[in-house]
């Protein structure tokens, strides 16, 4: 059995304790991700009530007439805004696409910023306008609270506190709703499809409401992979590739799966709800000098942020 240290920290402490609160809440993030790059948080800003709405409007979202839901699917926009239905995900090196379907939601900037022409308008579901507000709101949130957990890892990192606060506002971050759907005939799958093949994220970092978080496993330094167990309302946040390479591998993006349910519940869907945190695309992603040295020399190319998400959806797919 391998051991993993994916600690459970309370934001608050971070937001309205003691220097000496806030000093822990920093060092034990970046101890985590620097071990295995993750960790569950509670006291994020998000009600029980907030999350139990948006998981109803996700359900009735993917419970629409497939006829419907392809209205809303836009190959050009890459995936990036509205719906993307089965089979067009492929995690990479992996050749059968995942078992799932999902919707995502970008920035809204107000009219007149410059930055709104580099973004594509978001989608609405004309059928369901709460799905529209809720997730709006769920956007708003945990893009505050990824801020807030950014801060704290720039103390960790040495870093002014506010190093990342410019980068990230109105940057490219995606709500990503997700459906994996039922398996009627377990005999007919492939056998290696997955409901999320292992990856790592693209982004800064991803929040993931943990309320349905079973299934989700991540790849240990053993090679092994272990379940993510999340309370209810925590929200288990990872380090994405761009963190990754920002610190020269200081702070770890980890491998992670989905995989299939025992036999018997591949009948149930499963739903979850993803947040990456994605800075704006002018980011210079060159790792930090103060993560480089003789014992960690430097192991990634010079990119924006925006050129590396580039290379990266052309990989998964979702970019021709
Ligand atoms: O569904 C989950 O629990 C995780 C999904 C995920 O890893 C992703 O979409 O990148
Ligand atoms: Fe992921």
């Amino acid at each position: 059995m391998s051991t993993i240290n994916i600690p459970r920290l309370d934001l608050n402490t971070y937001l309205n304790g003691t220097p000496e609160e806030r000093k822990r809440f920093s060092d034990d993030i970046g101890r985590a991700f620097n071990e295995t790059g993750f960790v569950t948080i509670t006291n994020h800003g998000l009600s029980k009530e907030l999350i139990d709405n948006l998981y109803k409007q996700v359900k009735a979202l993917f419970a629409l007439p497939e006829a419907v839901k392809l209205k809303y699917e836009k190959p050009e926009l890459a995936g990036q805004r509205g719906y993307t239905s089965k089979g067009k995900e492929t995690a990479k090196g992996f050749k059968v696409p995942d078992l799932k379907e999902f919707w995502q939601i970008g920035q809204t900037v107000t009219d007149g910023d410059p930055i709104k022409e580099q973004y594509p308008d978001n989608i609405y579901v004309d059928e369901l306008p709460e799905f529209n507000s809720v997730t709006r709101e769920i956007y708003q949130k945990l893009e505050t609270a990824g801020t807030n957990l950014l801060r704290a890892i720039a103390v960790y990192l040495g870093l002014p506190e506010s190093y990342f606060d410019d980068k990230v506002h109105n940057g490219n971050s995606i709500l990503r709703t997700l459906h994996y759907f039922p398996i009627e005939d377990p005999d007919a799958l492939p056998p290696d499809a997955v409901r999320a093949g292992a990856h790592e994220d693209i982004n800064l970092i991803t929040l993931l409401i943990g309320a349905s978080a079973d299934g989700l496993e991540v790849l240990t330094r053993e090679n092994t992979w272990y379940a993510i167990k999340a309370h209810g309302e925590d929200i288990v946040v990872n380090v994405g590739d761009m963190l990754q390479r920002l610190t020269n591998g200081k702070l770890k993006s980890t491998t992670h799966r989905v995989v299939n349910p025992p036999r018997e519940e591949m009948k149930n869907s499963r739903f979850s709800v993803p947040f990456f945190l994605h800075p704006k695309s002018d980011m210079d992603l060159t790792s930090l000098e103060s993560c480089i040295d003789e014992q960690h020399p430097k192991q990634f190319s010079d990119m924006t942020a925006g050129e590396y998400l580039d290379e990266r959806l052309r990989e998964i797919g979702l970019k021709k």
